[in-house]
C-alpha cells in the first residue's frame, strides 16, 4: 500500500506529480479556517507532511500516529517543537543553503533602502510632491565604508557580509555563539561581544534562528546601546525582537531607522504603529521570495520528504 503524504502549501505541478507517482497525496494549497478540519483529519493517516508557514503543534502531531517525517519549505524550523520531534523519533527536514543569496539580496536592499530613504522618497515622487531640487531634509546616509554589525554569522549572515565587504567596502563586526574563522579569514570580520557590536555598528543586522534562547533577546536595552544614527535590520524572525521596544526606539529617535522583513505577528496588522513611521521600511517576509529560489526550496523539500519516506539518507535534517 502507498504511504500517505499531506501537502499544506502550493507546490509547482511537476513536484505534485512526482509525489503522486509514489504516494497517496492529499493537497491543501494553504490551511485556513475553511479547511482546517479536513487538514486535521488528513493527518490521522499521514506518513509524511510537507509545507510552510503553518505552526505544526504537538496536538497536530499527536493526531498523526503514523508520521515519520515533516518537511518544511523553509530553513527556519521555529514552527515546530524540536524537542518533541526528538522525543517521538520523528524526522524534521528543512531547506538550508539554496536561499542564502536571495535572502542576502533582500537584506541588502533593506540596508540600502533604509539608509537612502528609497521607499519614502519614491512615494514622495509618486504623490506628485517633487516640485524642485530636494534639499538636506531629504538626504540619506552613506552605506559604503560604514560598519556592519551582524548578530548571527551563519549561512545567510556570511552572504550578507560578503556583499558588504566586497561590494561596499564595509567593516564587518559580528557576534555568534562561537567565532567563524572562515568569515574572519575571507571577510576580515571581527568577533566582538554583542554590546561592543551595538556600540560600534552603523547597521545592526539580526540573522539568527528563533529559538527559546533568542526569543525577545533584542529589546530596549539593546536599542539603547546602539548609536543614535544606527540603522536596525531584521530579516530573521520578528519574535527575536521586543517589537514594542523597537517602536519606541524608532519613535523617540533612540535609533535612526529600521529595515524589517519579519514581525512579531504576520501579516503585520494594519494598525501597527510601524506603518506610520517614515523611518521604517517594512516588507512582507520576502527574504527568499524569488521564482528561482522558491523553486529550489520546493525541490529540496520534496527530495527531503521522499528520502525520508524511502528510508534513505535525508539531504537536510534539522532533527
Ligand atoms: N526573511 C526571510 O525570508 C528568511 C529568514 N530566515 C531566517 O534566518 C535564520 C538564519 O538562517 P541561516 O543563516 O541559514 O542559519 P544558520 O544556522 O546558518 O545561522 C544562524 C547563525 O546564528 C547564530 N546564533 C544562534 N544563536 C545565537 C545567539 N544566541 N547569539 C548569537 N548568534 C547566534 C549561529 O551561531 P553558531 O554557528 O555559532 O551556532 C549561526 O551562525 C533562519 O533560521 C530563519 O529564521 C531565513 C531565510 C529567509
Ligand atoms: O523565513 C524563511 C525561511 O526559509 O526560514
Amino acid at each position: 500500500m502507498k504511504q500517505r503524504v499531506v501537502v499544506y502549501k502550493k507546490l509547482p505541478e511537476h513536484l505534485n506529480e512526482q509525489l503522486r507517482a509514489e504516494f497517496d497525496v492529499t493537497f491543501f494549497d494553504r490551511v485556513n479556517d475553511g479547511n482546517r478540519a479536513a487538514f486535521l483529519e488528513s493527518l490521522k493517516s499521514a506518513h509524511g507532511i510537507i509545507g510552510a508557514s503553518l505552526p505544526i503543534t504537538n496536538e497536530m502531531l499527536d493526531a498523526a500516529p503514523a508520521l515519520k517525517i515533516a518537511s518544511t519549505v523553509s530553513v527556519g524550523v521555529d514552527n515546530f517543537d524540536l524537542d518533541y520531534f526528538r522525543q517521538r523519533g520523528l524526522m524534521l527536514a528543512h531547506t538550508p543553503g539554496v536561499l542564502n543569496e536571495s535572502t542576502a539580496d533582500t537584506i541588502f536592499s533593506l540596508i540600502l533602502a533604509s539608509a537612502r530613504r528609497i521607499v519614502e522618497l519614491a512615494e514622495y515622487v509618486k504623490a506628485g510632491n517633487w516640485k524642485g531640487s530636494i534639499g538636506e531634509a531629504q538626504f540619506g546616509v552613506n552605506v559604503h565604508g560604514k560598519t556592519l554589525g551582524l548578530i548571527g554569522m551563519g549561512r545567510i549572515g556570511s552572504a550578507v557580509a560578503r556583499r558588504a565587504h566586497h561590494g561596499f567596502g564595509m567593516k564587518i563586526l559580528y557576534n555568534n555563539t562561537r567565532p567563524n574563522p572562515e568569515a574572519e579569514r575571507e571577510l576580515n570580520a571581527t568577533f566582538v561581544s554583542k554590546d561592543e557590536l551595538l556600540a560600534q555598528a552603523d547597521f545592526v543586522c539580526l540573522m539568527l534562528p528563533l529559538t527559546p534562547e533568542t526569543e525577545r533577546m533584542f529589546g530596549a536595552r539593546e536599542f539603547g546601546l546602539m548609536k543614535r544614527s544606527g540603522i536596525f535590520i531584521n530579516a530573521s524572525r520578528g519574535r527575536i525582537v521586543d517589537e514594542q521596544a523597537m517602536i519606541r526606539a524608532l519613535q523617540d529617535k533612540t535609533i535612526h531607522a529600521a529595515g524589517l522583513d519579519v514581525f512579531e505577528v504576520e501579516p503585520l496588522p494594519a494598525d501597527s504603529p510601524l506603518l506610520a513611521l517614515p523611518n521604517v521600511v517594512a516588507l512582507p517576509h520576502i527574504g527568499s521570495a524569488t521564482h528561482e529560489t522558491r523553486l529550489a526550496m520546493a525541490e529540496l523539500a520534496v527530495a527531503n520528504l521522499i528520502a525520508g519516506l524511502r528510508d534513505e539518507k535525508v539531504p537536510h535534517l534539522a532533527v
